[in-house]
This record gives structure tokens, C-alpha cells and sequence, in this order.
């Protein structure tokens, strides 16, 4: 696995370090200055420009340093403030350098006065860093550098590898096009473009090889590193618009994240799927077997709302594959849609709002009832009905409600023990069922007819709950009031024409499925979803997991941590363990959870263990998923 004669060359501004050192000294001489934002812009595009070999090098470091008005006495302060700015996986790969101190070589357009305390950190020492120097007046002030030295000179990297005259294969990594000049003269044999800080089209487009952080680097040279797998090789494809949030929220820890506007259809899916390791969905995608039978390396599906239906959820488990959702970000959204829709389906607004848009006045109360101490029959008692039962009662409604499971009444709710019986007694039915699919047609001509003459109905659950042939002849018939129809039998992928049996009835209020579709809500989701889906990835929790046995790990400080997932048999743990103790692991912890179908076992071991024993543990019959966290 170690090649000694490999030797590998670092910048430092932007590659090292996240920031251009020149930039931060700036900031500190120029913190008076009330022309500091304009001077220091300046500065950055003279960098820029530099490391684009857009202008000379030697420009670019002159008309800088010109512009920096920078004493000696800043140096300090400028190492301290780099010292907390030293790239992400650099700092977290120390054990690289340490380990490859002799095959490590700084090459930089920087300044050594700067560069070597901070590189002296990672084992690299002074001289193995090539770097500038700084020429000071008689008063300590910077007021140059040394032009002799190859490194002021423009392209100057080249002629400075040359004269090292390194033996080996020679890799340079650096963010910018004045690193890969050194490849393109052909005295290194390969160059990343390192984009952990800076992504520099023009680098980019030349390198061999682009290193989104060192772990890429680490690992496509297989050398020794932090993270079992790069982060950014991890793909994450979201649709459905879930919020620009989600996208940042992955992003920053490092995956590669697209995200798409719409659902895509089966086809489309499979089609996808492959190579993807995550997948974000909302309620319109469909997760079926097919899907995932094409889905090579997914491990993890989030549900960005709360039904779930749309995933073909046994399957996924069969496959070890995790799913989780939001189960609450939405609910209030709903429940406030919900209110208002008692009141605007009570009051005829919205047949009073179509009438004056075409022009026509009609003041009357006909039809039209305050909510106070009318009675709402809420369907499904869980958390959204929960929560709509304390703002309606707020507001002076009665409530009954109907759940197929024992549920605690809020306030002075009123438990129906049947359905037939909240039907009869409410003046407005609202359904908060969950998506279950034995839900099929759970309001149709017979529990229409169990409703009060002139009663109305809401619907935010699932389209597939309510048959629409029925409801829209009970409203043409005048047996019901209204309706507020949020979901349908089908609804379409992406925003459009659609057209509805609904459509045209009096006192009906349609929307499309937008029941969850608040910006607090999306946020909130945005949030919690990506969260439950890096704690999976990064430490293989499962709390809160909708189809797997739920476990919540302790902090794994140290060593290595080995994910299996199996067929729930008897035997296979003692077949693990067995592997485990002829490969004479040090356990240092154990978990495992299960259900009927599936085990998930988590391993902790100490630092050192043979690889042999991954292929082992792949091998134990049963077995449906091994992943390892170094
Ligand atoms: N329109 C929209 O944008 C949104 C729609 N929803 C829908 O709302 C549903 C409910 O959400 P939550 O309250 O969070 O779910 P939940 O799971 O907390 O509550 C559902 C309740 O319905 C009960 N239930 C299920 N089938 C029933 C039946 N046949 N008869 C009586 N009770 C039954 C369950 O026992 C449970 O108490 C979701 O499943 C989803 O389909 C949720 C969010 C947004
Ligand atoms: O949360 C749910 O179950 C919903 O129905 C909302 O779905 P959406 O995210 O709007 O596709």
C-alpha cells in the first residue's frame, strides 16, 4: 500500500490553510482604514488574477503587497488567525502528515515568514517549505520581497520543483492554475485540484484528478485517512423541490448533493437510482420494488413530509435500506389550513369571493354561520387532530372525534366510539387519517349519506381516502354544504394543468396539496430530515427510522466502528461473533437491535484490526449490508 518513493507537493493559501494568508493580513493592518472593504477587494483580485496566470505572478505579489501597508509586528496575529483557519480534512488528517513527513513539500506562492509556523504543526519543517520572504524598511514596515528568490518570479513552481529534483512519482495538490503549471511542464506526474476552499474553473478543468477534500485524496491514493469514504463520493439526489436548506445542509458535510424540481415516474427513477446512496423524496414519488431493485448502493431514503406510503417500506428494509421522515414539521400547517377552511367553508366565503370577481354584489347572510359552538367531527386522532382539536375548541367549536386506536381526549373533546356516530352528530367532518392503504375509499356514498343534511367536509389526508364520485354528487345534490378538498386520487408530478370532477362546485375549496406546503414548514423539514439522514451515514443511528430497528449509539471518539445488517435467523450473532474472535478483535462495544425480519448489529472496535475480517463479515450468510466508520 505505501509507495516511499511517491512524494507529494501542497500549496498553502487556499489548499492548506481556507483562506489567501495576504487576504487576512488585510484585514488586520487595514482594520482602521475607512477604505479597508475597497482596498481589500482589490487585493483579492490581484490574487486572483495571480493564481489564474491571468497577470504576472510577480504583478499580482507586488501591486499586494504595495496595497497591504503591513508591519512585522502583524505576522504574529496573521499565524495566530491562520492557525484557526487550516483547511477541514486537513486538520482532521494529521496523521497523514506525521506518517508522511519525509514525502511531503510545501511549494508556494506565499511567504515562508507565515507559512512555516503553521506547516511546522503537520510535521512539514522549514525546509522542506519553498515560499517567499519578505523585505522590511529600516522600521519593521513590509515593503517587498525577495525577487531573486524563483518563487517571486511568474510560473515560478516550475523552476522551483525543477531544482528540487525529486525522485518518484511527483503529485501536486493545490486550488489553483499556478499549481498546475508544474504538471503541465511536465516535472509532476499528477495534480488535484483541491476545491475544499475555492472551486477555480481553471484548475479544475486541467486536473487529473478533482479532490473536493483530502479524504479524496487519501483515498484514491489509498493512504492513510480520517473517514472510511469520502464524503463526497456519497451521492444524494433530492426532489421534489425540497428546501435550497436541505441542499446546504448536505453540502456542508461534505456529499455530493443534486436536487431536482419535480418528481420523476418509475421509469425515470430507475433510471436515476443507480449510484445514488441517498435518496429525498416528498409525497409524490414512488419507491417501488422495481426502484429499488435498480438501486445499487442506496442506503438511505428520507421522506422530506410525513406519509410514507409512497415507499414500498418492507422492501427497503429487506434490502437494509433506512427510512426516515418528518413527523411533525408539517402538522401545524395543516391544522391552521384546516381552521381556516371551517371558517371560510361556514361563512361561504369563497362563493361570495368567486361572485364579486365576476362582477357581482351579493351582501347576505344567507349560508352564512359563525363557527362558535358548531361541531367538528375530526377523523384520525393523531398528531395533526390532536393539535386541530385544541384550536378548534380555542375557538369555540365542539369537538368529536374518531380514532381506530385508543387516544386521549384534548380538552373537552368527545370520543366517538364508530364512525357512523361522529358522522351523524357533526356539522363539519375533517379527515386527518394517516396514509395506511386499507384507508381505500373510507368516505363513499354510504358514510356521506351517515352525515348531517348541509354538513361539510374537509379533506387533508390522502386523495384516495374520500370517493370523489360520491362526494361530488352528495354536493350537486345539496345533501352536503362544502367541501375543502386538499389531496386527490392522482395527483401530478409537477406543477401544470389538472383537472378534477370537483372542479366548478359551489362552496368548494380546492388547493393543490399544500396542506404541508408552508415556508416555516419546508425549513423545519429541511432541517430534521437531513440530520436523521448524516447521523445514519456518519455514525449509523437509527432513531426515529420508520422501517428499522431503532438505535441510538454513543459517540464513537476513537477506532473503528463496523455496521451489519442481516436477516433476522437464528444463529447468525453467534456466527458474527465467532468471525469477530477468530480475527481476535478487540470489542469495545456492542449494539443490536431487531425486529422480526431484520438485525442491525453496530461493533465497536480499538484502533488496529485485520481487513481480512470485513470480507469475512460480508461473507456470514444472511448478512444484507456491511458498511465500516474508521
Ligand atoms: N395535505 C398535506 O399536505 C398533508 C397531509 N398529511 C396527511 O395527514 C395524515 C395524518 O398525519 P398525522 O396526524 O401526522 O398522522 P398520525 O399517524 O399522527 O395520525 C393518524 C391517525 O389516524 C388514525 N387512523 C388511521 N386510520 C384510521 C381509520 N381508518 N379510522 C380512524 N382513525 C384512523 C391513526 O390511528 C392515527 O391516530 C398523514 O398520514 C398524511 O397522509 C400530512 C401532512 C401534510
Ligand atoms: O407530509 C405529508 O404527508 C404530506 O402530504 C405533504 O406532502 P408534500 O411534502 O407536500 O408532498
Amino acid at each position: 500500500m505505501i509507495d516511499v518513493s511517491r512524494k507529494y507537493i501542497f500549496d498553502f493559501d487556499s489548499t492548506l490553510t481556507r483562506v489567501e494568508a495576504l487576504d487576512i493580513l488585510a484585514e488586520l493592518t487595514l482594520k482602521d482604514n475607512p477604505k479597508k472593504d475597497e482596498i481589500i477587494k482589490e487585493i483579492q483580485k490581484m490574487t486572483n488574477m495571480g493564481v489564474d496566470g491571468e497577470i504576472s505572478f510577480t504583478e499580482s505579489l507586488e501591486r499586494r503587497i504595495q496595497l497591504l501597508q503591513a508591519h512585522k509586528d502583524d505576522l504574529e496575529p496573521l499565524v495566530e488567525e491562520l492557525r484557526q483557519k487550516i483547511s477541514k480534512s486537513i486538520e482532521s488528517n494529521r496523521e497523514f502528515f506525521h506518517t508522511y513527513s519525509d514525502d511531503i513539500y510545501v511549494i508556494s506562492g506565499g511567504f515562508k515568514e507565515f507559512i512555516d509556523p503553521i506547516v511546522k504543526e503537520f510535521d512539514i519543517p522549514s525546509n522542506k517549505v519553498y515560499a517567499n520572504t519578505f523585505k522590511f524598511d529600516e522600521d519593521g514596515y513590509i515593503i517587498g520581497f525577495d525577487e531573486k528568490n524563483v518563487l517571486a518570479a511568474h510560473n515560478g513552481k516550475i523552476e522551483c520543483l525543477k531544482q528540487l529534483n525529486l525522485e518518484g512519482e511527483v503529485q501536486v495538490i493545490g486550488d489553483g492554475y499556478s499549481d498546475y503549471v508544474m504538471r503541465e511542464a511536465g516535472i509532476a506526474d499528477k495534480f488535484f485540484a483541491y476545491t475544499e476552499n475555492v472551486h477555480r474553473e481553471k484548475a479544475t478543468s486541467k486536473a487529473d484528478h478533482i479532490a473536493p477534500n483530502l479524504d479524496e485524496f487519501l483515498f484514491v491514493n489509498d493512504l492513510p485517512r480520517k473517514i472510511s469514504y469520502p464524503k463526497n463520493r456519497i451521492k444524494i439526489l433530492l426532489l421534489e423541490n425540497v428546501h435550497q436548506a436541505a441542499v446546504d445542509n448536505l453540502s456542508k458535510d461534505g456529499f455530493s448533493v443534486e436536487l431536482l424540481k419535480t418528481s420523476l415516474s418509475e421509469e425515470e427513477l430507475i433510471e436515476r437510482v443507480k449510484g445514488i446512496h441517498v435518496l429525498g423524496i416528498r409525497s409524490k414519488t414512488q419507491v417501488t420494488q422495481k426502484v429499488l431493485d435498480a438501486a445499487d448502493k442506496l442506503l438511505v431514503v428520507g421522506a422530506f413530509c410525513i406519509g410514507t406510503t409512497q415507499i414500498d417500506l418492507d422492501a427497503c428494509k429487506k434490502k437494509g435500506v433506512v427510512v426516515f421522515n418528518a413527523p411533525y414539521s408539517n402538522t401545524r400547517s395543516v391544522v391552521e389550513l384546516a381552521i381556516g377552511e371551517i371558517i371560510m367553508l361556514m361563512r361561504s366565503v369563497f362563493a361570495r369571493s368567486m361572485e364579486i370577481h365576476s362582477g357581482q354584489w351579493n351582501k347576505t347572510a344567507a349560508h352564512s354561520r359563525e363557527v362558535r359552538g358548531k361541531k367538528l367531527g375530526i377523523v384520525g386522532y393523531g398528531n395533526i387532530g390532536k393539535q386541530l382539536s385544541v384550536l378548534a375548541e380555542a375557538i369555540g367549536m365542539r369537538v368529536y372525534y374518531y380514532d381506530v386506536s385508543d387516544k386521549l381526549a384534548m380538552g373537552n373533546a368527545v370520543k366517538c366510539n364508530t364512525l357512523e356516530e361522529l358522522l351523524n352528530v357533526s356539522d363539519v367532518v375533517t379527515l386527518h387519517i394517516d396514509d395506511n392503504k386499507a384507508n381505500y375509499n373510507f368516505i363513499g356514498e354510504r358514510e356521506i349519506a351517515q352525515m348531517k343534511d348541509g354538513a361539510m367536509l374537509i379533506n387533508l389526508s390522502r386523495g384516495f381516502v374520500v370517493n370523489i364520485p360520491a362526494l361530488v354528487a352528495a354536493l350537486k345534490s345539496g345533501k352536503l354544504a362544502g367541501a375543502a378538498v386538499d389531496v386527490y386520487p392522482k395527483e401530478p408530478g409537477i406543477n401544470g394543468e389538472f383537472v378534477t370532477e370537483l372542479k366548478g362546485l359551489p362552496n368548494v375549496i380546492l388547493t393543490p396539496h399544500v396542506g404541508g406546503s408552508t415556508e416555516e414548514a419546508q425549513r423545519d423539514i429541511a432541517d430534521f430530515v437531513p440530520h436523521k439522514i448524516m447521523d445514519y451515514i456518519n455514525t449509523g443511528n437509527t432513531v426515529d427510522a420508520v422501517n428499522f430497528p431503532n438505535i441510538r449509539l454513543p459517540k464513537q471518539e476513537k477506532g473503528h466502528r463496523f455496521l451489519h445488517i442481516h436477516r433476522n435467523v437464528p444463529g447468525i450473532m453467534a456466527k458474527i461473533n465467532k468471525v469477530l474472535a477468530s480475527y481476535e478483535m478487540n470489542v469495545s462495544g456492542q449494539y443490536l437491535s431487531t425486529d422480526n425480519e431484520v438485525g442491525y448489529v453496530i461493533i465497536d472496535l480499538d484502533k488496529k484490526y485485520n481487513k481480512e475480517v470485513m470480507k469475512a463479515l460480508k461473507k456470514i450468510e444472511n448478512t444484507i449490508k456491511f458498511r465500516v466508520l474508521y
